[in-house]
Formats: C-alpha cells, structure tokens, sequence
C-alpha cells in the first residue's frame, strides 16, 4: 500500500495517525495518507520560520529567479509521473490535466519568478519647508511564514498558484493540501530538494480541517498570513482564526456563476464554450457556469445543443483518449451533489438530461460517478439556481432584455466569474461593467493570463492574486523617506 507521508524540513516525515485516500473511480483504497498532528505542524512551522533567516533568507533575487524556474522546469521533466499522481487521486481525464492542471502547475513558478524580478518600485520626490528636499521609495519584503490552504478540484494548478508568488516573494510555505488530493503537493517536496530550494521553505502537513492539520495550521500563532481556496463556510472559519493576532488573509472562494447568451451571439462557439463551462472537469470547477441564460428567440434551439453534447461526454477512466468525463471527487461530494438533483426534481425542474448516475462497468460501479445534468423550468429562487453544487450541472432560462439579465445574474451571494456570449461590442463592455463579479469573460471561458487580477466579488473571495497583485499579499511595502 502507497504510503504519502509529509514533508517537513526537507525531509519525509510519517505520522502516528493515517487515513484512507480512495479513487474516486471505483472508491478503492489507494494510498493511506499520514496525518499530521499539532507537534508535527509545530515542527513544519518551525522549519519555515527558521529557513527565513537560513541561506533562502539571504539569496538575491536573481537566485530565487533561477531556483524557481529550476522547479518549473523540473515539474516539467516529470510531467507524466505529475500527471499520474494528479489524475490518480482526482479521476480527472488525463486529457484535461494534460492541458491544465499540469501545465499551470509549472507556469506559476515562471509567472512570480518573472514578476518578481521586473517589477518596478514607486518614487516621489518631495519638498520640505526648508527647500532641502526629500525621497521616497517603497521597498518590498516578505511577510513570513504563509499558510497555504488547498482544495482537491485543481490541487496542482490551485497551490502552486500560492506557493509560486510566495516563494518568489521570499516567503516560506506551510501547505496543507486537501485530504482528498495528497499526491501531487508531496510529490512536489522531492522536485523542491533536487533543484536545491533550501530545507524548510516548502513544507507540506497532510490532514482535514476542523480538529485536524487544517486548523492547527491556521490557528497557530507562527504563521504570519494566509492564503485560502475552498468553500465559503471554510473561509470564514480561516477568517476567525486569522483574526487571532490581526494576520491576513487572502481568500477565493464559492461562485453561482452564470453565462449569459445573446441571440446574436456565434452560436457554436456559445455551445462549446457553456459545454466546458458547465462540465469540465465534471463541474468542480470555481469559475464553473451553473446559471445559464439564453435569449429567448434561441432559447430552445441553445437548449437542444447543449442537450446533445451533454449527452456524448462519455463517463471513463484518465487514461482511455475517448473519455469526455471522470467522476467526482469523493462518495461524499457524490452525495451531495445527487441532493441537488433529488431538489431539483422536488422543485418541479423539467429534466433536458441526467439527473442521475450512469452505469459504469462493473469495475467502475463503486465510483463517483454522476451524469451530466440540465434542467429548465426552474424559478431563479429555487436551490438549484442559487446554491453552488460544484457538479457537471446547470439549469438553462430564457431571458428578454439585457437589463433584466444583469439584474438576475447579480442577484446572488457570490460574484466570482461570468462568461457573456455575444457579438455586439458595445454590449460586451457595457455588460461586462454591470456584472458583480471578479473575473467577466467575453466570447470565453477559463482563458487565464497569469498577469491579471484573479479573484472574486461579494462572498467569492477577498483580495486578487495574479501578476504583481499577488505581491499585495505576499510581501510587506515599506516606504524608505530620505530627508535631503
Ligand atoms: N475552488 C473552490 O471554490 C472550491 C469549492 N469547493 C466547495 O466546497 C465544498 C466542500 O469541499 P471541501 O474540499 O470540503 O472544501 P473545504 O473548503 O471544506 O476545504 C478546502 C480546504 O480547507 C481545509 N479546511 C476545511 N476546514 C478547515 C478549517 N476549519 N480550518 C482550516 N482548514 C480547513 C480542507 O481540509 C481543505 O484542505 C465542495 O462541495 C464545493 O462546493 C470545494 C473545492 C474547491
Ligand atoms: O486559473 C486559476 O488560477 C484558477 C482556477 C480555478 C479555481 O480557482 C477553482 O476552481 O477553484
């Protein structure tokens, strides 16, 4: 049996205490994970704090630039063997991790190396009442030690979108992946000793969150900030904690987001684009669309399109090429996201297609597997159009004017990402400037330069990472004055 072990102080560190990580293809036991305890997540907290002021603490910042695109290209020289462990843990297709999460993984140590090294810093020049003068600059430091909380839907792709900027910021890292995803952040651990990043800037504590790894991460009064993707409810629970000693926190949480589709929108590219919107990555995806509306004169015609392609993802393992859609995550989320289909139902959803679970060969029976669901009919106050279910589902409504259709895609609690389908220009800005939302795509979905603001609105998120934003978080700014 696979044995994940943590990884502190540059070395792999088994726990007392273990869990089960099981497929989501066919729920089998595939590896037990160690939990770390609170004197182990003392000792990861330790070895960051003391690898600030080691060797990582005094590099230049052209050593840290080399040292991670050391790691970049390290990842890349193992991509199979990431891309294994991603896809083994998730049930992903491989075809998709091929493409993203493995990609990105490598890319967001590039990104910050490149950030960090070209950014410039701020000037003014100021008069004094005796005509002498004086100048100001700002200089950037790193905060500390960085607690870096992990969800299971992107593992790679979502902590290395922490740990890039972090470490290219001159911070140390704590991660706690989430319990359901401990391979790749491990695997990590041994890129992060052959490319030489000193021991104890990148530790990893496996574990669960309330009475576990998670909170002993994040109450513990070492770790000088932060960064959070997961649910809403978790993130205010990290909130809480981060309150004690007044310690920041950068959050990116649930979304309900919708897609807006204009009858003079390109059609095809509408459907494909609502297509991965809703079901990539079996629709455990933040950014994901679960709202979907569509101008009436192409309501119907929108409808059976997405309909045929819903319906020719095909349910399979990572490896086979024909696979259009893995399972999801766990037994757990499984449950969950079969509540919302039983709602839906009770709700009186008229059911395009789904609703269900498919039937998988026998091997597979056990696994996570739900069908890709449509539903239409549905008022916008029912769960299903305003709860976030994180599953390859969407409910599809007719809208009539643009000003009604801001107003019903604005009307929710969160306000991450929405993806507006048309081709009148005009529209686009103006409707792109309405929505709530972090992140509006015109004409796409998912399309991420790694240089802009990424975050979310209202209960999304609080604060942006992405190109110099994330070194709003990742570093302390100090203004140098100099009386002349
Ligand atoms: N990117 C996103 O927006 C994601 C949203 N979700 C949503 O969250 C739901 C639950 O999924 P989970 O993985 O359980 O998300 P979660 O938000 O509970 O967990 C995310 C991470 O936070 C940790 N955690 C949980 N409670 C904690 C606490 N009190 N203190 C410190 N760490 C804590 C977990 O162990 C995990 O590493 C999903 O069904 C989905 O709706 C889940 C994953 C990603
Ligand atoms: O591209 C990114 O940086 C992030 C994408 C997706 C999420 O944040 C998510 O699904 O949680």
């Amino acid at each position: 049996m696979n044995l994940i072990k943590n990884f502190i102080d540059g070395k792999f560190v088994e726990s007392t205490k273990k869990f089960e990580k099981r497929s989501p293809l066919d729920n089998k036991v595939l590896a037990l994970v160690s939990e770390a305890d609170r004197a182990q997540v003392d000792a990861a907290v330790a070895a960051a704090r003391s690898a600030l002021t080691g060797p990582w603490g005094s590099l230049t910042v052209a050593n840290r630039v080399d040292l991670l695109y050391g790691v970049a290209n390290e990842i890349n020289r193992r991509f199979e063997q990431f891309l294994e462990a991603e896809c083994a843990d998730t049930g992903k297709p491989m075809s998709l991790a091929r493409h993203i999460d493995i990609p990105r993984g490598a890319a967001n140590f590039k990104i910050f190396a490149d950030v960090v090294k070209n950014v410039p810093s701020e000037f003014f020049e100021m008069e004094t009442p005796d005509g002498r003068g004086a100048l100001n600059y700002a200089v950037r430091s790193p905060i500390g030690v960085i607690a870096v909380i992990c969800p299971w839907n992107l593992p790679l792709l979502l902590m290395t979108w922490k740990v890039g900027p972090a470490l290219a910021c001159g911070n140390t890292v704590v991660v706690k992946p989430s319990e359901e995803t401990p391979q790749t952040a491990t695997l990590l651990g041994e890129v992060m000793n052959q490319v030489g990043i000193p021991q104890g800037v990148y530790n990893v504590v496996h574990g669960f969150g309330p009475n576990s790894t998670g909170e002993f991460l994040t109450t513990h009064p070492g770790v000088n900030a932060i960064t959070f993707t997961g649910e809403t409810r978790t993130g205010a629970a990290i909130m809480k904690a981060a309150a004690e000693g007044a310690r920041p926190v950068s959050l990116e949480m649930g979304g309900k987001n919708a897609a807006i589709i204009f009858a003079d929108a390109d059609f095809d590219a509408a459907v494909e684009g609502t297509l991965r919107s809703c079901f990539a990555n079996c629709g455990q995806v933040c950014l994901g669309t679960e709202r979907v509306y569509v101008e009436r004169p192409i309501f119907d015609k929108f409808v059976a399109a997405l309909k045929q392609g819903a319906e020719a993802l095909k349910p399979g393992i990572p490896s086979d090429p024909a696979t259009g859609i893995g399972p999801l995550i766990s037994k757990e989320h499984q449950a969950k996201v079969l509540s919302y289909y039983h709602k839906a139902k009770e709700e009186g959803a008229t059911l395009v297609t789904g609703g269900g679970v498919p039937t998988m060969p026998d091997a597979l029976s056990d696994g996570c597997w739900v069908q890709p669901t449509i539903w239409t009919g549905l008022p916008d106050s029912a769960a299903v159009c305003r709860e976030e279910v994180f599953g390859p589902c969407c409910h599809v409504a007719p809208f009539d004017s643009e000003d009604e259709v801001v107003r019903r895609t604005n009307d929710n609690v969160y306000g991450l990402a929405t993806a507006i389908w048309t081709t009148d220009l005009q529209r686009a800005h103006r409707v792109a400037r309405k929505i709530e939302v972090g992140i509006a795509w015109v004409n796409s979905w998912f399309l991420r330069d790694l240089r802009t603001p990424f975050g979310g609105a209202k209960q999304s998120g609080i604060g942006r990472e992405g190109g110099v934003h994330s070194l709003e978080f990742y570093t302390e700014l100090k203004n140098v004055c100099i009386k002349l």
